[in-house]
């Protein structure tokens, strides 16, 4: 039965979902795994794709932007569509120094400002990516890439972080800044299911100089397509 957000039939997602941000990014993901993929939902432009790849089903759904976003499409395939892992195919903006545009940053776990999931009262949760999809997504990786592993962070905002706190969070190793991760590891968590998010570094919060443009982010992925999909089928 289709669900306020997503209007496929039972049954037309496969267990492994590719979740981009951007709905452009998921067809073009698709188009690419999966030239006979059918569409099986489209509800406000979210282009939802189902497929073979390499002999196994696979879907493609994009999040749309931030974590209130990710939540519902995730939960309805959690709870609705029989999904049993999802995989964030997104960008990041770096925060280590060395993390450059275009590397590839896998994310084992999600610092957040959100409140979206203060869960137990006085407990700081810890959203953090499912064991099997990460090391599965790692043994993936060649020397084609520059690969890092750790934690970012998943921010409401995209504009007006206090400087400060960008600086600090830095300094505590975090890779890079976006904004759904630690929704999707804490759902994954809630359903009894698996996630990871394998981003591309697509500018540099303290070097603007080689930022990706809006296309570029739309079409470089190749790196982290190649460790998302390892993760999917594992
Ligand atoms: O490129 P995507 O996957 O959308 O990811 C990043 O880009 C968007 C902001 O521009 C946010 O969704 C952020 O998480
Ligand atoms: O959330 C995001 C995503 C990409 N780049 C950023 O600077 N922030």
């Amino acid at each position: 039965m289709p669900t306020p957000h997503i209007n496929a039939a039972d049954g037309a997602f496969a267990p492994a979902v590719l979740m981009p941000g951007d709905p452009r990014r998921a067809e073009r993901i698709a188009n690419l795994l999966m030239p006979d993929a059918e569409k099986v939902s489209d509800v406000r432009g979210i282009g939802a794709f189902t497929g073979e790849y390499n002999g196994k089903p696979l879907s493609v759904m994009a999040s749309g932007m931030g974590q209130p976003s990710l939540s519902i499409y995730a939960t309805e395939l959690f709870t609705h569509y029989g999904v049993k892992r999802i995989i964030r195919v997104g960008t990041c903006g770096g925060m280590a120094t060395s993390a450059k545009v275009g590397d590839v940053v896998v994310a084992m776990s999600a610092h957040t400002d959100s409140s979206m999931f203060n869960l137990v009262p006085g407990v700081n949760l810890a959203p953090t990516a499912s064991w099997n999809l990460l090391s599965a997504a790692i043994a993936a990786a060649d020397d084609s890439m520059n690969l890092h592993v750790g934690p970012v962070a998943s921010r409401d905002r995209f504009y007006g972080n206090d400087p400060d706190g960008v600086k600090t969070l830095a300094d505590l190793g975090t890779l890079g800044v976006e904004m759904e991760t630690a929704a999707l590891y804490m759902l994954a968590a809630q359903h009894n299911a698996e996630a990871l998010t394998v981003l591309t570094v697509s500018d540099h919060l303290f070097d603007t100089s080689g930022d990706m443009t809006a296309e570029e982010r739309e079409h470089k992925f190749e790196g982290a397509l190649k460790l998302a999909v390892a993760a999917a089928h594992c």
